[in-house]
This record gives C-alpha cells, structure tokens and sequence, in this order.
C-alpha cells in the first residue's frame, strides 16, 4: 500500500509487467449508492466515502467531509506519455474520479493491429498492451489507496476493434467505447467491415463484462449546430442499443454517450432539458453516460466550467449513472493536470451540491416541456422510420442522412455520407467457409465446432481468456521511442532535489500568468508576451485574451517555459510553528489565566474569521479558559490599544481582512506604535490575522505574529502561551 506522501513509482511499476494479472473483469459501480450521512449532513444522492481523497477546498468549514455523488465521475487523461498520466490518474482518483478514460493517440482507428511498446502519442496515447497493463496495474495501487474500485476506459474502434477488444478483454480493461457508426461517419471506414467487426468486439465486451460507451455524442460535436442533430443522436443510440442488445450485450452494460446540444449565450436549458428527458423516458432500461459539452468551449475557462455546471443541473434534473467531465481548458491545449482536478471537483461540487433536488423542485408535466420531449420523439422515429423505407441503415448512410444541418425532418443535405463498397477496409469481410473452425472462446457468429466440444478452446488446451499464461507480452519493439528512454530524459528531476513546473509531463516547466492591460485587445496581446519574455519565460504563447472594454483594457494569460530547476533542498522554508497539545495550553492558562481583547480594525466588518478563532464551538481560544474581550467590527486601533490597557490584556488580536491600499499593514504599524506611545509595547503580545496577512507581513508591521487563511484558535493559543514563556523567562 503506498503511503499517501509517497510518489507513485514509475520505474516499479514497469517491473515485471510480463507477469501481471489484472485483480479483475468488468465494472464497477459505486456501492451504497442513496442515503448517506457525512459529519452534520445526510445525503440522498451520495456513495460511500474513500479511505484517502482530496475534499474540496471549502470542506474546511465543514469538518473536512469529502461526499462522494452516487454516480461514477470520469476523468479523460492522454497527454501522449502514459507515465506522466498515471501520476495524474492519482490525482483525479483522491479527488473522486473512479472512470480514468484514455484517449487513442491520433489515427489508431486506422491502425489494422495492434501496436506493441511505448511509443510516445500525439493528442493521446497509443494504446499498447504494455501501455494498457502497467496502467492498470497502477490503479490498482491507486484504487487501494482512496478505497474504491477504478474503471479504466478506452475505445474498441477502427480497423483493429476486434483484435483491440481481445487485448482489453485478457488486460482486464473495464469500459470502452463501441459504436460501428463512430468508424462509418467519422473515420471513414467501411461500413460492412465496421459492423461486422462491431459484433465480434461485442460480444468480447460482453464476456469481459465491459460498459461499453457509445458515439452518438460525435453528431453533436461534429454537426454545425449542435441542437440540430437532436432526433438523429437518438436514432444513433437506438441503432447501437439494438445492435449490442443483438451480440449479446446486458442493457446495464449499455450506456448512452449524452451530451447537452448547446451552452450560453442560447437559452441552453430550453432546448437541451427536454432533449435530455425524451432521451431518458426513451432509453429507461439502459444506462446514462451524461458528458459535459465540448463543443462551444473556447479558451475561458470560466466560461467553460458554468456551461459545465449547467449541464450538471441538467444531470440533477434527469438522469446521470456516469458523469464524465471536460477539462475547462479543453478549449486551449491539451489538458493540464490541474485542470482534469478542477475539472472533476466542478462535478463534485455541483453533484452534492444539487443533492436531493428533485426532491424539492419537479419537471412540468404539461406545457413547453412535455411539447418539445414529445416533438423530438416524434422526429427520431419518423427518422428511423425513413431509414427503414430507404432500405436500412447503410442505405441511409449513402444517402447521407446522418450529421446534416438540418433539424429531421428538416434535411440540407450536407450530411456525412458513405458508400457501402468505400471507405477503408472495404471488400475485406469474407464470408466465413463451412468448415471455418476457430477454436477461441467468445466469437461471434458461426463456428463449426467439431461433434461433442462444449468450450471452443478444448481444442488447443485454453485460449486466452480462459487459461491467460498463454497471452504473449511483448516489450519494446523501438530502442528510442519508448517509456525507458523518456524516463531516462527525466531521472534527474525524479531521483533528486531538483524540481521544475509541469502541467502535462515531468520537467516540461510550463506556467502561465494571468495578466490585465489597460490597452487594446491586439497591443495588450503582444505586450503580455513581451512581459512574459521579461520575465525569463521561452516559447511564450497567448493562451486566453478577453476584452474587459474594447478602450479600457484586455485580459491576456500567457504561458511560457521556465529554463531553470529549482532544488528544493536550498530553499530557506520557516519551520511550520508546531502546535501545543489542548491539554498543555489548558494546564498553562490554568497556572496563569489569559486575557486577551480581539477586534476587527479600522472600516472592516468582516468578523467570521477572527469569530472562529476566539468562539469556544469553533474550538477558539476560548476553550482552553482564556478570556476575550471582542470588540466587534470597524474598531479604530486607538480603540483598541487602550481598551487592551484598561482591561489589562496579555494580549491584542487584530482581524484585518480588507488589503486595499495595504490598509491592512498601515493598521497593524499603528498599533504596534500606539502600544510604543504608551509605554506598554513590551507587555503586550500582539497578533494579527486575516486572509491576506502572513506571519513575515505581520512581523514587518510589528506585530509579534500573523495568522493567515485557515488559522485555528489552538495555532493562535499555542502562540499566545509560548511567546507568554519566552516575555516570563526574559524577565527572569
Ligand atoms: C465511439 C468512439 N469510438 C472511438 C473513439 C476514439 O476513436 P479514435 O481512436 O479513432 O480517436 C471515439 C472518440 N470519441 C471521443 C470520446 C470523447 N472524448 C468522450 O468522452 O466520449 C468514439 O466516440
């Protein structure tokens, strides 16, 4: 089990990969799924809690409880290095993503085997059965360590689906997206080949107990306009439902690909709240696998995550059994490590957030709504209906019906069309021989087994699945492309003190500053480069510019490489004060009781924080039998220097929350000289806090301490006994 500040090691993990064995087949859902209790609050929509996790930043104010959603949360991550995306797996897994969905690297649909070794992807990583074992492998590590079983997800797709599902099924790969009209429309290949490799990836799915994705959400993201492909992506379901259902497939293992159509600045719960309700009453027995939307996203990534909230509240309202998340900056580059975090805790967030809405709110069940669900119904069958009369599916698909512009029946045709005797691998299904024998477990289709033999495989001693000693792993086929070689690149930023930014891979020493100028969009878009290249950064490149008024400014964040290392082992970090126990602070106020008079000074009126400081329910200091005198709110420091005096204080808290103008420091220099003044600056300990206030600031300003941002009352009285020791041992 690792120790949760201790890396994941990449080298171990690569160690005798030839002899791992995946723990298990198929999927998991979470347990417990329903009611759940965390700290002060029950849940209706939750599953059960992880051993080890990340809450999110806010959990501080409520016990730390991190609540899982109820239904599974994907995270997508293929920056091309599959070592580099294990660490980040790890860290999507302590924020509570349990889907780990792994893109291809570009064009492995046209791939017609498999690819061996490591070879480093482009947009993806090529999957390999290496890549695929010791990513596995280490989930398993991951999923021991947050106490919940890990999905790991990739594609049965393109020319080598079939030869890529056997590999999946003997790696103990738990998901991946199947869908024979994803090869037909988007990658061009034939469509005969496509279904007929479709049934036999099925079918391997199916005995491994794999949920398997569709790619009905490709139309939304691939159409001009994506509201207007509504009743075609519910046709794109049905036909693949029904052709799994066909192989063999259990509609629990069936989940539909949704994807809201639209995003703001359209009226986006309008038109995708009753898409996704017809979708749902359609489709009851199969499985949701709700996806945030992709297509409008452009470089904000504010505006990325609202859509994606709104999308959220889309999954609250319906249904949701997967919530998969999409990088807010998916819009900008490929994913950045800490954007697949946001990105998972913006589900989180608005998941139990929304917990038990529909508890409090329900959909209409007249009016608008139930109009629109009706209508797109109605649309999608009388587009499968035309389907039909045109002569079936693959007719259809040369006449282009599927990812025209129009709204069906509405048609421009611009649709994607295919030619049944096109495409790549067209001609190449071969109608099988009477005698074609093949004796393997789990194949589709006839097999003329001889007189007697139950298992296929008896024949040859055990194929695969059932005896998977037998499986052949193959290392590396290319000296120089491969995970060894890239590790090597790296050593000296793994095995030492030396340390470099990253957001995708080890030592790729990117950051980005967020930067406003009071110009023009074009001026402020070179100006911030120049500022980045001031600033020592290389390759600077412009990441996101945002009018703030076509006059008076523009936002630019930039993103450049730092040239350097940083070794940490010469970094001068102050020691973290360490904390008294309750019970010697307790016993030391007891010895010597305590006084203190605390206040919010100067126009401030920000209060909650030095509150939970002093207050005895938020354990402040007043549990241990210190006395406070609380001034309250918007307290001139005058004010509170001489109360100190006349209560005769030990000590003075000052909160001080507003920095404007370094309000903050001009208040806390003021007091340290008032206590000068009036000859009691030696008598007195003074302390001063805030969210913006560090212990260096408030030493700078005279005080004897600062306390910043999730200070708790035992910090400040620890403090207040042990500076109390050092003024009593220097009197003597
Ligand atoms: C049905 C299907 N098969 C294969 C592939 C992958 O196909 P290549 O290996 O040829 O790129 C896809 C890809 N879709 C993107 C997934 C998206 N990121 C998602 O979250 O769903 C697909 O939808």
């Amino acid at each position: 089990m690792l120790e949760k500040n201790e890396k994941l090691n990449i080298e171990e993990i690569l160690k005798d990969l030839e002899n791992y064995r995946p723990k298990r087949r198929g999927w998991h859902w979470r347990e417990e799924q329903g009611k759940q209790v965390y700290g002060e609050f029950e849940y209706h929509q939750a599953s059960k809690p992880l051993k080890n996790s990340c809450p999110l930043p806010a959990a501080k104010s409520f016990g730390y409880i991190d609540p899982q959603p109820d239904c599974v949360i994907t995270t997508e991550i293929a920056s091309g290095r599959f070592e580099d995306d294990i660490r980040r797996m790890r860290m999507a897994a302590w924020h509570g993503a349990d889907h780990i969905m792994v893109i291809r690297t570009a064009g492995q649909s046209h791939y017609d085997g498999l690819i061996e070794g490591t070879p480093e992807g482009v947009g993806g990583v090529p999957i390999s059965r290496k890549q695929v074992r010791a990513t596995r492998k280490a989930l398993d590590i991951i999923e021991e360590e947050v106490g919940r079983p890990i999905n790991f997800h990739s594609y049965v797709s393109g020319v080598a689906g079939p030869d890529i599902a056997v590999m999946f099924a003997e790696e103990g790969v738990n998901g991946a997206h199947q869908d024979p009209q994803y090869n037909v429309l988007y990658r061009n290949i034939n469509m005969v080949r496509s279904f007929v490799d479709a049934a036999v990836a099925k079918k391997i799915m199916a005995f491994a107990d794999m949920v398997q994705i569709d790619g009905a959400h490709n139309a939304n993201a691939t159409a001009m306009k994506g509201w207007k492909v509504m009743p075609e992506l519910m046709v794109q379901h049905a036909l693949n439902c029904a052709y799994s259902r066909m192989v063999g497939m259990k509609p629990q293992n069936i989940a539909l690909s949704t994807v809201p159509p639209t995003a703001p600045p359209a009226p986006c719960l309008r038109i995708d709240l009753p898409y996704a309700v017809a979708l749902r009453e359609l489709f009851k027995d199969y499985k949701m696998r709700a996806q945030m939307n992709t297509k409008y996203m452009e470089s904000c990534t504010r505006e990325a995550t609202v859509t994606h909230v709104l999308n959220l509240l889309i999954s609250r309202l319906t249904r949701a059994d997967i919530q998969s998340t999409i990088t807010p900056d998916e819009g900008r580059n490929v994913p950045w490590h800490y954007n697949n975090i946001h990105a998972i805790n913006t589900a989180k967030q608005a998941l139990i957030g929304m917990d038990g809405l529909l508890e409090m709110v329900e959909l209409k069940k007249d009016g608008y709504l139930r109009e629109k669900v009706r209508e797109l119904k109605e649309r999608a069958v009388l587009f499968m209906e035309e389907i039909l009369e045109v002569g079936g599916y693959f007719k259809a698909v040369e006449m282009g019906f599927f990812v025209d512009s129009g709204m069906y029946p509405e048609r421009n045709g611009d649709g994607i069309a295919r030619q049944i005797n096109g495409g790549i691998g067209a001609g190449t299904v071969v109608e099988r021989d009477k005698d074609y024998m093949a004796p393997v477990c789990e194949h589709f289709g006839y097999n003329n087994l001889p007189e007697g033999i139950e298992k296929a495989c008896e024949l040859i001693d055990g194929c695969t699945f059932c005896k998977p000693e037998k499986i052949v792993f193959i290392d590396e086929l290319d000296e120089n492309d491969n995970v060894n070689r890239r590790l090597k690149e790296t050593e000296n930023l793994r095995h030492s003190t030396e340390i470099k930014p990253e957001v995708e891979w080890c030592g790729d020493g990117i950051v980005s500053t967020t930067i406003f100028l009071p110009v023009e969009e074009r001026v402020a878009e070179f100006a911030a480069m120049e500022i980045g290249k001031k600033m020592g950064l290389e390759d600077v490149i412009v990441i996101h510019k945002q009018v703030m008024q076509p006059a008076e400014g523009t936002l630019v964040e930039i993103k450049g490489r730092v040239p350097f290392t940083i070794d940490v082992s010469k970094l001068e970090i102050p020691k973290k004060p360490d904390v008294l126990s309750d019970e010697e602070i307790r016993k030391e106020i007891e010895r010597k009781p305590m006084k203190v008079v605390a206040a919010t000074v100067g126009e401030d009126e920000h209060s909650v924080g030095l509150r939970e400081v002093i207050d005895i329910k938020h354990g402040g200091i007043e549990k241990y039998g210190i006395e406070c005198l609380y001034l309250g709110t918007s307290c001139p420091v005058e004010k509170l220097v001489d109360a100190a005096i006349e209560y005769n204080a030990d000590a003075i808290l000052a909160s001080t929350i507003i920095t404007h103008n370094d309000v903050h420091i001009k208040n806390m220099k003021k007091i340290h000289e008032l206590c000068i003044e009036k000859g009691v600056r030696d008598k007195l300990i003074l302390c001063a806090g805030g969210t913006q206030v560090t212990d260096e600031i408030a030493k700078s300003a005279g005080m004897d301490a600062g306390f910043g941002r999730g200070t708790k009352g035992n910090d400040v009285a620890s403090f207040l006994v042990k500076r109390r020791r050092e003024m009593e041992n220097y009197e003597g």
